[in-house]
């Protein structure tokens, strides 16, 4: 393992008796990474995070989590901070009491007054989980990540049901956990969260690492597209480059020198007085790699 690495996964298999859902996984996350963990349906991704938060033990291969075995809860426990997709604080408590205890049970220092503010639940302070809303259970949930600045954090969708203004206060609060230096693995299906934040992005199926690596590493091997539509006769016209026109009319032309042909084409639009309607010019994104999975 290098110094640096907070997680270091070796080797991993996982079974549930006959069925192998994870194979010969490994990775690391480096001190103060953002680290998405992604990949389709069933790929495996629970059951790996599972295993390196300490609940699951591999069929095979090793998890070390800090230098140690997330197997020994008390050593590295405290220095997790873990927001589960449901938290299941008990209903009758207030959002204070569950706050509290979550101290009680993290085993790290904080103040009641901040962690309610950074997960902007002040004014419920009093009020019981069972009367809070969908979203606001969540920004609770949230706290769990955000008492006491652990050292590694795991978000597992975490702005699912939260609104616009939610989701934007809770990457605001991550951005500022990552400052105090924690490093942070996320895992959504939320794609563009993951494209627009994540320093390396795993991208699981099957059981196994489909891509690894950054964003621009990740999305680099497909083309990039330009799509327009042409009003009128001049749908009629040769294009200057190869495209294909999609069953809305809407035509669309793949390339991987996206500068070049933009330039091309934009000139002989210009050439021959033709009005691109809808024109729009990109990079590939995520949601292509993840599409590109499937045509394999
Ligand atoms: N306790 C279990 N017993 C048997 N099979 C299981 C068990 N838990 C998970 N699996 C299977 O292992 C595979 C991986 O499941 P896992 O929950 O880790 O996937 P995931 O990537 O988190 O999926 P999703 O995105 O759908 O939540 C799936 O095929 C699932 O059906």
């Amino acid at each position: 393992m290098t110094s640096t690495a907070v997680i270091d996964v070796e080797r991993l298999n996982l079974t549930y008796g006959d069925f192998h859902a994870v194979r010969d996984l490994s990775f690391q996350v480096r001190r103060g990474e953002f680290y998405a963990l992604l990949g389709t349906n069933g790929a495996g991704k629970t059951s790996t995070l599972e295993t390196i938060e300490g609940h699951r033990a591999p069929t095979s291969g090793t998890v070390r989590v800090l230098g140690q075995s997330p197997r020994i809860r008390a050593a590295v426990r405290p220095k997790m901070g873990i927001m589960l997709q449901e938290s299941g604080f008990s209903p009758d408590l207030t959002v204070r009491e569950s706050i509290e205890l979550i101290g009680v049970l993290s085993q790290r220092q904080d103040r009641l007054e901040r962690v309610l503010s950074m997960v902007d639940l002040t004014r419920k302070a009093r009020t019981k989980v069972a009367q809070l809303s969908g979203g606001e259970k969540r920004r609770l949930d949230f706290a769990t990540a955000v008492w006491g600045t652990p050292e590694l954090v795991f978000l597992d969708e975490p702005t699912t049901g939260l609104d616009i203004q939610s989701r934007d206060a809770l990457w605001d609060a991550v951005d500022k956990l990552r400052e105090d230096g924690s490093t942070i693995v996320l895992t959504t299906h939320y794609l563009e969260e993951a494209q627009q934040r994540a320093d390396r992005i795993g991208l699981m199926h099957r059981g196994t690492f489909h891509r690894e690596g950054t964003v621009a590493e990740l999305t680099r091997t497909l083309p990039a597209v330009i799509q327009f539509e042409l009003p009128g006769t001049s749908a009629a016209l040769p294009l200057p480059l190869p495209g294909r026109r999609d069953s809305g009319g809407t035509f669309l032309i793949e390339t991987h020198q996206l500068q070049k042909d933009l330039f091309v084409l934009l000139r002989w639009a210009q050439d021959n007085a033709i009005e691109l309607r809808e024109l729009a010019a990109g990079p590939t994104r995520l949601d292509d790699v993840f599409r590109a999975i499937n045509n394999q």
